[in-house]
């Protein structure tokens, strides 16, 4: 057996996407993907490998144990690769808080640090956690390796790091931590491959998937972004409310005395699109439909990007390249002209044919800001990362 492989987890709040890689001289080469949908039941296995994809309707029903659903996952992976092969395991990690600056080798104390992380991402890190005991559980011989959305963010000054509240709870942790890390580090690089010229230049990087956020770049570091001590802060997302007047908290709480479940449940899930469409947390569905309401939500959507944008303009001292990523980001044409011409006053201009191709460079000739399309890939970043504390 001299071939050897290497499999991935990037569990976002909805989804957990599989890749898998070949361990060719030191670096992972991607030869396959997979996906689990949580939020559609039953499950289903969305794999693709190559040119092909197949949709494999599972029986485990996912909830709090996870085996099940892997056990089923990994028999179909069977199909197509030679599991036996997998020497390692790779995991996207969304908190590693103050304890993580970058990836670990997981063993029984990097788990009790990821966990008592738990408090501070309530979404993701128990949902990161299942699956390490999964692997645990159906492959104890392999080595599972650890990569933190937060570690890309160290970078920050302490300036940006501080929320204006006593000095206390910043000692205490509550600051902010910034995510997507695992993506802004890819887009990073590969900047840097493909336009050296460009890669110490003045960064925005607009990462908008179902979960969104924005991150400036200089030289290739983190300097402020959008999302802060949750991955609910910020600009609106699918189902998330993005930053939000904590007295709207305090009112919900104390006037309609709803409980801390109930409001995590309205932040996290019923707003962002959804909420203030009242029609699909999907982007795609909204510009397709005439409703004023999904209209609305699209305007709002646009006009918190592109404020969040000028923001970051703000703490980089201006912008030279914005980037745009992760499923609408690379995809949705309407969405990156509307936030752009709202960037008007910064002298962007949009190309309207290489817009509407998804295009690598969108921007017209006489825009003095480069606006670009990068397809991310946290997985390579998990890999690549395994591969180096392996
Ligand atoms: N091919 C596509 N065309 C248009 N929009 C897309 C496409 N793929 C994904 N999207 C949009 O991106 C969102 C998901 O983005 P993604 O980066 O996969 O999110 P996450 O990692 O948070 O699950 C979808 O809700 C959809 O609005
Ligand atoms: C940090 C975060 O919000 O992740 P995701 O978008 O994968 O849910
Ligand atoms: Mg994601």
């Amino acid at each position: 057996m001299s071939e050897k492989l290497l499999l991935t987890f990037n569990a976002g709040s909805s989804t957990v996407k599989i890749g898998l890689f070949r361990r060719e001289d030191g670096h992972a080469r991607r030869i396959g993907k997979g996906m689990i949908d949580f939020r559609h039941k039953p499950l289903t296995f969305h794999l693709v490998e190559g040119p092909e994809t197949f949709d494999v309707p599972l029986e485990a029903e996912g909830g709090d144990v996870l085996h099940e659903v892997l056990d089923e996952t990994f028999g179909w992976l069977a199909n197509h690769f030679d599991l036996n092969a997998v020497t390692a395991v790779g995991h996207r990690v969304v908190h590693g808080g103050d304890i993580f600056p970058g990836p670990v080798l997981i063993d029984d104390q990097a788990i009790a640090k990821i966990a008592s992380l738990t408090s501070l991402a309530p979404l993701h890190q128990p949902q990161n956690l299942r699956l390490i005991e999964a692997i645990r559980h159906l492959k104890p011989h392999l080595p599972q390796t650890a990569s933190f959305d937060t570690a890309f963010h160290r970078s920050q000054s302490p300036t940006v790091r501080r929320f204006a509240i006593p000095r206390e709870f910043h000692d205490r942790g509550i600051k902010r931590y910034g995510f997507h890390g695992l993506s802004y580090k890819f887009i990073a690089g590969a900047l840097a491959k493909a336009h050296p010229e460009r890669a110490g230049a003045r960064t925005v990087v607009a990462h908008l998937g179902s979960g969104a956020s924005i991150c400036a770049i200089e030289g290739g570091l983190s300097r402020d972004s959008s999302m802060g001590f949750s991955t609910i802060d910020g600009i609106p997302m699918a189902t998330r409310s993005g930053a939000l007047d904590p007295g709207v908290i305090f009112h919900w709480m104390g006037e309609l005395a709803l409980s801390r479940e109930e409001v995590e449940d309205i932040v996290y899930h019923k707003s962002g699109l959804i909420g203030l469409s009242g029609i699909s947390a999907d982007s795609r569905v909204l510009l397709e439909t005439d409703a004023d309401a999904a209209r609305e939500a699209i305007d709002v959507f646009t006009f918190r990007i592109a404020g969040e944008i000028a923001r970051l303009t703000a703490t980089i001292g201006g912008l030279d390249t914005l980037i745009f990523t992760a499923g609408i980001g690379e995809n949705q044409p309407l969405i990156r002209q509307a936030v752009c011409d709202r960037l008007a006053f910064l002298g962007i201009e949009i190309d309207d044919d290489t817009n509407a191709a998804n295009a690598e460079t969108i921007s017209s000739p006489v825009s003095p800001v480069a606006v670009m399309v990068i397809a991310t890939d946290e997985e390579q970043v998990i890999a690549d990362e395994a591969l180096s504390v392996l």
